[in-house]
């Protein structure tokens, strides 16, 4: 029987990433069948593993991990950059790929510089910040958060900096993209305390999930 300091505490993103999160985890040989289907449960305990599975906002997640709430974290890259926590990131998992860019009405000029000075609306204020900053342009930056192709439309914003993945919602909004900012894929984060004193339930774990995703991952 495992100590109960030695449970290992994972944090799992709901959202666009539970689903491979979950199937990532079952094929690196932990049990996850019963949190196939979690219902409104937030905290799921595999007694067989000795690990308690807690299911967070993603945008929560690096906060979970650094304070030690969480030891694992399953978070999305462009997430660990706006947060700008001090997690430990281990593994790139390689799904929940995306990339952020800049985007403008269809109509008007593709030109990044010919919107200096204006504003932009975002869900990653850090990200997009920065950003900016590089490109010598400021602007002012408007966070929202969410339908962030909406703020151009009803005169919010002139531009914005959001997530693309299969590109329907920009072509739908009459916006198209003039810069990359960041591509993303999920990563594997730890708290830099639990992988130290934990090292004996982390690296076995790590190496499992290292092995899946050379062998191919989810694809
Ligand atoms: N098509 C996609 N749409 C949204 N997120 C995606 C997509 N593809 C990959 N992702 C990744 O999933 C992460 C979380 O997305 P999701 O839409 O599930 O949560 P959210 O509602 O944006 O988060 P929160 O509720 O914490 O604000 C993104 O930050 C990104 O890393
Ligand atoms: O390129 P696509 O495949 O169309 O995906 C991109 C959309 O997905 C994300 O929104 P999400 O559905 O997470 O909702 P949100 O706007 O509330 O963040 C993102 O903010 C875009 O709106």
């Amino acid at each position: 029987m495992v100590a109960a300091r030695d449970i290992l505490t994972i944090a799992l993103p709901k959202g666009t990433l539970y689903t491979n999160s979950v199937k990532l985890l079952g094929l690196a040989g932990l049990d996850t069948e019963f949190m196939k289907e979690p219902g409104r449960q937030l905290l799921l305990y595999s007694e067989e593993d000795a690990v308690r599975f807690i299911i967070c906002r993603p945008t929560d997640i690096p906060t979970y991990v650094e304070y030690g709430a969480a030891d694992l974290g399953l978070s999305g890259k462009d997430t660990i950059v706006e947060q700008h926590k001090d997690v430990y990131e281990l593994l790139d998992l390689k799904y929940g790929g995306c990339r952020f860019v800049v985007a403008v009405p269809e109509d008007k000029p593709k030109e990044l510089a010919y919107w200096n000075q204006t504003r932009v609306a975002t869900k990653f204020p850090r990200i997009a910040e920065e950003f900016f900053l590089q490109q010598g342009m400021q602007m002012e930056i408007i966070k929202l958060h969410g339908n962030i192709e909406l703020a151009p439309i009803v005169g919010l914003a002139e531009m914005i900096v959001d997530l693309v993945s299969t590109g329907r919602t920009l072509r739908e909004n009459k916006l198209v993209p003039v810069a990359d900012v960041l591509s993303s894929t999920t990563r594997l984060i730890a708290n830099r305390v639990s992988h130290r004193l934990k090292s004996g339930r982390i690296n076995p774990l790590v190496e499992r999930i290292r092995q899946v995703v050379e062998e191919g991952g989810l694809k």
